[in-house]
């Protein structure tokens, strides 16, 4: 079985949950901010107090930041250390700075755990020999974006029963 000591080794799982992340961001705006004083981005002028959200899911599909952004590609990060933890701008799914998402570091190991155990215990397969490409993978937006239609596959267990 895959161990949570196991998990720094899998370098593959760490880039699908990044690029899962990037392209479905769990809370797409985050959570809304607040300007403590006025200032000015990119030409924009902040006033203080202004309720700001920072669009998560634009920018983790920014074309000017990512290439094919909108396709599900893991090994864009072979080679690089584009990070999820909030260093890394064009990719912030936990926010970013002192108001960033503290409950990181367990929501990474449960998710990467989770995922890990799925597919080292199960082979997967869509109904009807649907392909991966037909996926219907349209969201349902809101706080959190979850999926519109519930996903589902049929595992084959395919670990020695003892
Ligand atoms: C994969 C799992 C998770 C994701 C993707 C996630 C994502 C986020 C995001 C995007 C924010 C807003 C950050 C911002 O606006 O800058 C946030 C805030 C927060 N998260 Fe998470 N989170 C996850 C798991 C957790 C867990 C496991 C906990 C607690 C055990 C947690 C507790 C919090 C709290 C308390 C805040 C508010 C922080 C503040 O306002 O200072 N999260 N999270």
């Amino acid at each position: 079985m895959v161990e949570e000591t196991d998990l720094e080794k899998l370098e593959y799982l760490d880039m699908v949950v990044k690029e899962t992340l990037r392209l479905h961001p769990v809370a797409p705006l985050l959570l809304p901010h607040e300007s403590m004083e006025d200032c000015t981005i990119n030409g924009f002028h902040i006033p203080k107090k202004s309720r700001i959200l920072i669009n998560a899911r634009a920018i983790g599909r920014d074309p000017n930041a990512w290439t094919d952004a909108n396709k599900f590609l893991p090994e864009r990060f072979v080679g690089n250390d584009i990070d999820i933890r909030g260093r890394n701008f064009q990719l912030i799914p936990f926010g970013s700075g002192r108001r960033g998402c503290p409950g990181l570091q367990l929501g990474l190991t449960v998710v990467r755990l989770v995922v890990a155990h799925l597919v080292h215990c199960f082979d997967w397969e869509l109904p009807n020999d649907m392909l991966p490409t037909e996926l219907d993978m349209t969201e349902e937006f809101g706080i959190t974006i979850p999926r519109a239609k519930h996903l589902l596959a049929i595992p084959t267990y395919r670990l020695q029963l003892q």
